[in-house]
């Protein structure tokens, strides 16, 4: 194990905490599993990544997240879909899109108060090398 081997498991550990953060939030229930395909038939036409929290944990757990940006990448990539995908004034979509910003803001900011910004850097020179 080098050195950045443990600073990557370090990052796994702080990771899944924000994770389990957001999925715990009964705010954003909407987002803790992937959307349900067979509900809703027309979403990969529309959504051609998408994204979810307990897909994001799992992504930790396999280790495909070597910093915290990559990590809110998919975070803004929950938000993007949701916005793209329930774009009409009508109070549902209103509703979901103020959720999906609201998980945006609420990730953002919560890495921002917990993560040692030194650390963040440390862990992007990692990425770039991997
Ligand atoms: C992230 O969740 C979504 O984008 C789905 C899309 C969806 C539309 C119909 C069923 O599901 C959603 C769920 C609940 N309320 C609004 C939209």
């Amino acid at each position: 194990k080098r050195k950045e081997d443990y600073k990557l498991r370090e990052l796994r550990i702080f990771l899944r905490d924000i994770c389990r953060k957001l999925a715990s939030n009964r705010r954003f229930y909407k987002f803790t599993k992937p959307v349900d395909l067979e509900e809703v038939t027309d979403y990969l036409d529309i959504i051609k990544q998408p994204m979810d929290l307990e897909t994001m944990m799992t992504k930790v757990d396999m280790h495909k997240y070597n910093c915290a940006k990559e990590f809110l990448d998919d975070i803004d990539l929950i938000c993007a879909n949701a916005l793209e995908y329930n774009p009409d004034r009508t109070s549902s979509d209103k509703q979901i899109r103020h959720e999906a910003c609201s998980l945006r803001d609420h990730a953002h900011a919560l890495i921002e108060v917990e993560m040692d910004s030194d650390f963040e850097i440390e862990c992007q020179d990692i990425a770039k090398r991997r």
